[in-house]
């Protein structure tokens, strides 16, 4: 009881001396958020690696909102998307070649880097026995607990050279899938009470394929359901050096810290609500509208729901609708438009039309009530975001959502790891250290006898 009335002293305290007013960010020019005036992100960096497109600057000095486009290494990730569906193929493999390279693989150079991730999958022993012994309820947690740990069974773990560092990155690519599926596995055995199962990876098995094999075994999953996840892998693979957990890896790798350090940091920041943790709260979201709303197609009764939502009284009570609004993209996120098409395609397939029919209407209603929201203090257009359809997509080839966040993380890695390389190359780096203006007033000393 009296650690408790401590701990909220303590808390109450600090309501007043956290406390900092929204007008005196404008005064000293603080760029909150690390974004302009007119939204945009300070520029704090250089990359070759991904290229996030969402508004082109006029020359009068605004914006003018575009139809989002990502671009890897230069390559627009709808090619890359339609060139494995045309020709049938999984196009995981190429992505992360491509990103971490920076440019595209032959068919011999792909046919060898695909047999070094699949001889680079299986797990250690010691990585697998503490997955099973120590458990957890989170696996993203689990993620970053285990990816600390590998930093042990690397005898050059600190080593910054380039060719570690590729090393290193390869191995973690290869190993992600094995870590979250093992890691669902145990959980679904101690919470839910199911078999458990620590099924070996295949060699010869594409990422794609290996992790719903490792997830599902050999009769768990259909040729569709590898393609569409190859897909979502491909398009969740890279977002530039702003977006937060790829800047938190480039932050982190700036200090000259070791992989598994600045990847563990990484996964923290992936699993936060606002960011791949949104794919997550999206699906929570979609249950809860499911429910709560009547008649799915009764555009009234979804505005004045969604409107409670922005009014912080119903779901979560945030203010927040997931999966909708991006810091970049504007018109429209080029992945979202991917997966919707995608969502489409399955839910035709599996019987689920209805639901894809009420989620596009959500996706309208929600953008309409993000943007006429009242007390805006800015009319920026806002669009669905990778993550409002993703769930959606992975429910229908049987994922369950635990794996959601973990998933983004498993194709994320590449890009992480691409920026890692590139952050600890480039000529003239420099350690990351912007400043904080302190406002705080000076206090007198007063000794302990005398407070
Ligand atoms: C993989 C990814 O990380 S994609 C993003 C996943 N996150 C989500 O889906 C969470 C919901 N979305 C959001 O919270 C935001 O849109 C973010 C975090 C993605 C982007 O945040 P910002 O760049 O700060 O947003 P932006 O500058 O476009 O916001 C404009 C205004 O719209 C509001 N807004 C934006 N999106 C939403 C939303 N989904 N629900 C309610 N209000 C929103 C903002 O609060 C802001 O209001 P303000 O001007 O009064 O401060
Ligand atoms: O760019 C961002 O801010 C978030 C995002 O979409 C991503 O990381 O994929």
């Amino acid at each position: 009881m009296k650690e408790k009335f401590l701990v909220y002293k303590l808390s109450e305290t600090v309501k007043n001396t956290s406390k900092i007013q929204s007008q005196l960010f404008e005064k000293f020019n603080v760029k909150r958020g690390l974004r302009n005036a007119d939204h945009t992100g300070v520029l704090v960096g250089l990359t070759k690696i991904g290229d996030v497109l969402g508004y082109k600057h006029l020359d009068d000095g605004t914006l003018e909102p575009i139809p989002g486009k990502l671009l890897y290494r230069g390559i627009d990730i709808e090619n890359l998307v339609h060139n494995a569906q045309e020709e049938q193929r999984t196009g995981f493999e190429e992505t992360i070649y491509l990103l971490l390279s920076g440019r595209l693989p032959d068919a011999e150079e792909l046919s060898d880097f695909s047999r070094l991730l699949g001889e680079s999958m299986a797990l250690e022993k010691q990585t697998k026995i503490a997955i099973m012994e120590l458990e957890g309820h989170d696996i993203m947690n689990i993620l970053a607990r285990t990816v600390l740990e590998m930093y042990t069974y690397d005898s050059q773990a600190d080593d910054t050279s380039r060719d570690n560092l590729m090393r290193q990155s390869i191995d973690l690519i290869a190993k992600f899938p094995a870590i979250i599926a093992y890691a669902y596995n145990m959980l679904s055995h101690s919470a839910k009470g199911k078999s458990l199962h620590i099924r070996h990876p295949h060699e010869h098995f594409s990422i794609a394929e290996n992790f719903l094999y490792m997830m599902k075994g050999s009769d768990g999953y259909t040729e569709l359901d590898v393609r569409v996840l190859d897909l979502a892998m491909i398009i969740h693979a890279e977002h530039g050096g702003g977006n937060n957990s790829t800047f938190t890896v480039r932050v982190t790798s700036s200090t000259g810290t070791d992989t598994y350090s600045s990847i563990a940091a990484g996964i923290g920041s992936l699993k936060g609500p606002l960011h791949g943790g949104a794919n997550l709260q999206v699906g929570k979201m979609l249950k809860h509208l499911a429910e709560q709303i009547k008649n799915w197609t009764d555009v009234n009764e979804i505005d004045n729901y969604l409107q409670r939502i922005l009014n912080k009284e119903v779901f979560d009570k945030k203010g927040l609708i997931y999966g909708i609004g991006h810091a970049v993209y504007t018109v429209s996120d080029p992945r979202a438009v991917l997966l919707k098409e995608m969502a489409h395609e399955l839910a035709k397939e599996k019987g689920r039309e209805k639901e894809y029919n009420f989620l596009n209407l959500l996706e309208e209603r929600a953008i309409n009530a993000v943007v006429n929201r009242k007390n805006a203090r800015t009319k920026k257009l806002v669009c669905a975001n990778v993550d409002f359809y993703s769930g959606f997509v992975y429910d229908m080839i049987g994922l369950p959502r635990e794996v959601y966040t973990p998933l983004f993380a498993m194709s994320r890695i590449v890009g992480w790891c691409a920026h890692r390389i590139e952050e600890l190359n480039f000529d003239d780096r420099r350690i990351i250290r912007p400043a904080y203006k302190n406002i705080g007033e000076l206090m007198p000393f007063i000794p302990l006898k005398d407070r």
